[in-house]
């Protein structure tokens, strides 16, 4: 068995991070539409929990912002001249579609791709699928910076594959690590995967949402399944609970996370608890795991206080002494459920037995906690050193990073300043910055 680490990629939040209220589905995005965001605040929160963790000694590195506002969607959908013409003309006519082309949502990584450690695919390599998005507009072109950013970043072919996004349609909806974990011994040894989706395309009579919109289907899933090569007695697929869809879980991550051999989840997670658990007891024995689930129930947390608080948006971390740290957002000490729960959880005999909290307010009225705010990659040390090397993150990167986002970010962006020229002058001049910073020139396609 190799040894790996899991790597935490967090998202550089963008300097165009706004509420534009885009996502219907996800309670915080709509309650919060049309207030004033801090972009500045909003990306050195996100570097503080990245320093921090690296700090402990977490590997922890970055995936950088894309180019905003998306003048090629603009363009494609006839809003023509200067650039300058380009945004006073979707200002006036378009304004809810200009928000999506300026939308800072690549902030929240999980959603990038699914990742297959080289431990589980049959070709001993990392496979990347790059997450289409296809359910919202202001997310569905991510894909193509995405797929440029992680060949960047992990272009040897000896070590990684990253695979183009699925079909853009909704028979493939796709959404990446949010709705995908892996369980295993360690971050090295062989693992089994679970991909939780939210509608089949194909079976009208399986379980789907009524009120908002199931964005991962079951067809994607297996599709990535495929792709990545994993063996089948090593994935599970499972349905969520269109339930708590309608709850406002629009994301598998908003209401369970694993990490190593442990699931943290609540009970209305899955449309079938039992089912899923026997199903993962039994692919986990094949590689010398033994499952440890820990289980929320409703009479302790209610399902709209998991939402309001994000305590499943959390990230489950190995400590070297092999007990587990839970990342969480400061909304869960301000939930008293929650807080009590969370008191008692690492007060007990489980795995969990420290909680790391971080304000992450600006990303958390979007909708995105910890969680949300991270790819997850497990490298061995071949591969950790196969990959680009300036998105990892020191004490010098974060300074650097810091020195930069105060010198190119706004601390305040409200609606009607999306109509304003100079703020896309600005996004550019960032990223030009920001592709020297990192060392990777030739990153944005620009043209
Ligand atoms: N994993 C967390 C994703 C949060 C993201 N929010 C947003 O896109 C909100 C954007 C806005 O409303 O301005 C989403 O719903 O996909």
């Amino acid at each position: 068995m190799q040894t790996a680490r899991e790597y935490n990629f967090d998202g550089l939040v963008g300097p165009s991070h706004n509420y534009a209220g885009l996502s219907f589905g996800n309670v915080a995005s709509f309650s919060n539409v049309k207030s004033a965001s801090n972009p500045k605040q909003a990306a050195l929160q996100g570097l503080a929990k990245m320093r921090a963790l690296a700090a402990r000694g977490f590997a922890q590195a970055l995936l950088p912002p894309h180019a905003r506002p998306n003048f090629r969607l603009l363009r494609r959908i006839g809003f023509t001249g200067t650039d300058a013409d380009v945004l006073a003309r979707a200002w006036r006519e378009a304004p809810a579609i200009l928000a999506c082309a300026y939308s800072a949502s690549p902030m929240w990584t999980a959603n990038a791709a699914t990742v297959s450690p080289s431990a589980d695919s049959f070709d001993g390599r990392t496979h990347f699928t790059s997450a289409n998005l296809n359910n919202k507009l202001h997310r569905a072109e991510e894909h193509i910076q995405s797929t440029r950013t992680l060949r960047a970043l992990f272009g040897d072919e000896r070590h990684f594959a990253v695979h183009d996004a699925l079909p853009s349609t909704p028979a493939f909806g796709d959404e990446g690590a949010a709705n995908h974990t892996r369980l295993a011994a360690s971050h090295g040894a062989r693992g089994v995967q679970l991909f939780v989706y939210g509608r089949v395309e194909f079976d009208p009579s399986a379980p789907a949402p009524k009120r908002y919109p199931a964005r991962q289907t079951l067809e994607a899933s297996q599709a990535i399944a495929r792709l990545h090569g994993l063996d089948a007695a090593r994935t599970v697929f499972a349905s969520q609970n269109p339930d708590v869809i309608d709850q406002g879980v629009f994301h598998n991550d908003v209401i369970a996370v694993g990490n190593g051999n442990v699931l943290f989840y609540h009970e209305q997670a899955f449309a079938d608890e039992s089912a899923v658990l026997n199903r993962l007891r039994a692919a986990m024995i094949g590689v010398g795991a033994e499952l440890d689930a820990v289980r929320v129930d409703t009479r302790a947390v209610p399902v709209a206080d998991a939402v309001t608080s994000y305590l499943f948006n959390s990230q489950l971390l190995t400590k070297p002494d092999g007990a587990m740290a839970l990342v969480v957002p400061h909304e869960c000490q301000e939930n008293q459920a929650v807080s009590r729960y969370l008191e008692q959880l690492v007060a007990g005999d489980g795995p969990i037995d420290e909680l790391i909290d971080f304000d992450l307010r600006q990303s958390m009225r979007n909708g995105g906690g910890p969680a949300c705010l991270r790819l997850r990659v497990a490298l061995t040390d071949a591969e950790a050193q196969a990959m680009h090397q300036g998105v990892v993150m020191t004490e010098a990167l974060y300074a650097r990073l810091v020195t930069w986002v105060e010198a190119h970010y706004r601390d305040r962006l409200e609606p009607k300043d999306l109509a304003d020229p100079q703020l896309a002058i600005e996004c550019a001049q960032a990223l030009e910055d920001l592709q020297r910073i990192l060392g990777l020139p030739g990153l944005y396609d620009l043209s």
